[in-house]
């Protein structure tokens, strides 16, 4: 099926470009609405953008006091003292650095006995919160975005997904080996992403090329997860190959 799509697509000239424009889509709502619930999302591309935060929030420009946020996804079985969890990632990219108090830092729960059940709460804690206000996302080459992967349903909440072989390949360079990069995720589901007010998809490199192209294609399948986008009111490309 092919729509209409509302998608806004900003091309910016480099990376740290693309970087500066994500953080300042940001950095604008932080100052307008404090208490804004951010949608967060790890991986290579958002690297530049939480350097932007962490500056701004240095420089006195934004506060983070009142906001919370909430990751996109988790791997399960490693807790946030392991270096290759996205909880550690946080930590390093921005939450170590910035004025975000600790209870208002939100990650799906990996570690966990009962996944499904964190998966479920996962989803209340974000309603509870009055929903994500601005969600960051990347994108897998696959087209994934957090773990879900191609074929999953649209209409999901969080939940527990098993990664694919190319997305464990992927996301081994964390890892000391392929053998420690886990099988499992909890991730939020395409459903909880297309709740969000608002969503601000990084893209960046020659490797993520064909996912642009079939996300301007605008054909809507659960092959391409990434696609489920054309379903949403609000959501703003950035994109460069130039790193
Ligand atoms: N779960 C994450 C995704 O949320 C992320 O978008 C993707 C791309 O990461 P990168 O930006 O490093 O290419 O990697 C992982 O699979």
């Amino acid at each position: 099926m092919t729509t209409v799509s509302n998608i806004n697509w900003i091309e910016a000239a480099n990376y740290d470009e693309l970087s500066k424009i994500a953080a300042n889509i940001f950095k604008e709502e932080l100052q307008k609405h404090p208490e804004m619930v951010l949608g967060l999302a790890t991986g290579g591309t958002p690297e530049g953008f939480y350097k932007e935060l962490v500056e701004a929030n240095k420089a006195g420009e934004i506060s983070f006091e009142k906001a919370q946020s909430f990751n996109l996804d988790e791997y399960v079985g490693i807790n946030a003292a392991n270096k290759a969890s996205y909880h550690y990632y946080m930590d390093q990219q921005l939450f170590n650095h910035v004025d975000m108090k600790n209870d208002n830092i939100h990650l799906p729960e990996g570690d966990k006995i009962d996944l499904q059940a964190a998966a479920t709460q996962y989803d209340a804690k974000i309603e509870a919160a009055g929903g994500i206000d601005i969600q960051l996302l990347g994108i897998g080459v696959n087209g994934h975005i957090g773990f879900n992967e191609p074929g999953t349903p649209f209409a999901l909440g969080t939940n527990v997904v098993e990664l694919t072989e190319s997305t464990r390949e992927a996301n081994k360079i964390y890892f000391s080996s392929i053998e420690e990069v886990p099988t499992h995720a909890i991730t939020m589901g395409i459903q909880t992403i297309l709740n969000a007010k608002k969503v601000v998809l990084l893209i960046s490199g020659a490797s993520k090329q064909e996912a642009i192209n079939r996300l301007r294609s605008g054909v809507i399948t659960e092959d391409f997860p990434a696609s489920a986008l054309h379903n949403h009111s609000n959501v703003t490309v950035i994109y460069t190959d130039v790193k």
